[in-house]
């Protein structure tokens, strides 16, 4: 009987349900994850509740609407490979989603470098790399379809990043007219955002931005990649999708309302949101 129930919550829940059951095959640790999330989602009569009524949608911006995550792990590979050092995903996983300076500190003082290399001159040394990659910044897949569809069920959507405005330029070369239909979008060099995330500066931020903001941070759902960017969501109060890469320790899931292994993945009644027509 257990079993029956189990397997029909599993059917019913969305991070289950999308695409295909090929989804049955990701990680246990995420698999645990969501069983657990769905099984306490799923009522009894087999219908399953939206967690919350979301009426506003925050996206992180870098390994999450745009695959720019690789840029900076080329980069750190090549500095690192200097001293004869390796760059892995234990790094990774502490430095994405900071602000650039954060994220340089973490990364000359993880890996023992900082008496050969200040975190400044790190920063330096890797700009006219990433200078030359960001214009090719691609989209992440589900990332167009997701936003032209909420955008055009009038739900108030806005972008949350660490990325200061001169990296934004760049990487959004070629997206302008994609991000044009944001409502707002909070930089990691904005006044308001004091601190990086985990801090929820960028996110508080982009609440009181909105028409009638601050908003009950309940009725946010944020997207993002990076486990910085979870628990900065968490900190402000609001739900978290979290669209991980693979290559991250699954440990990092538990924090997120929900797990999805792509935007292709993300079904929006589950929010309370406008679903997709076919
Ligand atoms: O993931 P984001 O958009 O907050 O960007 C943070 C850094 O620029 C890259 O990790
Ligand atoms: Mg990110």
């Amino acid at each position: 009987m257990l079993g029956i129930r189990v397997s029909f919550e599993l059917c019913l829940c969305p991070a289950f349900r999308p695409r295909s059951f090929n989804n049955l095959t990701r990680t246990l640790g995420r698999d645990l994850h969501n069983l657990k999330y769905c099984s306490a989602m799923a009522n009894s009569s087999g219908t399953l509740p939206v967690k919350a009524p979301i009426t506003h949608v925050i996206f992180d911006m870098d390994g999450l609407l745009l695959d720019t995550e690789k840029f900076y792990t080329e980069v750190q590979e090549i500095i690192l490979a200097r001293y004869n050092k390796t760059f892995d995903w234990s790094l990774k996983a502490k430095m994405m989603g900071k602000k650039a300076i954060e994220a340089a500190k973490v990364f000359v003082e993880e890996t023992g470098i900082s008496d050969s290399l200040s975190a400044e001159d790190f920063l330096v040394e890797k700009e006219e790399m990433l200078r030359n990659m960001f214009p090719t910044s691609d989209l992440m897949p589900g990332a167009s379809g997701l936003i032209k569809h909420l955008h055009a069920k009038g739900i108030p959507i806005a972008v949350a990043t660490g990325s200061h405005r001169r990296h934004f330029e760049l990487k959004t070369q070629r997206h302008g007219e994609l991000f044009s239909l944001m409502h707002h979008i909070v930089l990691g060099d904005d006044p308001e955002v004091k601190q990086g995330k985990p801090s929820p500066d960028v996110f508080l931020a982009a609440a009181r931005r909105f028409q009638g903001g601050p908003l009950d941070p309940q009725k946010i759902l944020v997207f993002e990649d990076a486990p910085s960017g979870v628990l900065a969501a968490k900190n402000a109060g609001m739900n978290v999708v979290m669209v991980p890469d693979p290559r991250l320790d699954s440990s990092y899931h538990g924090t997120a309302d929900q797990v999805l292994s792509s935007l292709l993945e993300f079904n929006p009644g589950y929010w309370g949101l406008p679903s997709f027509e076919n």
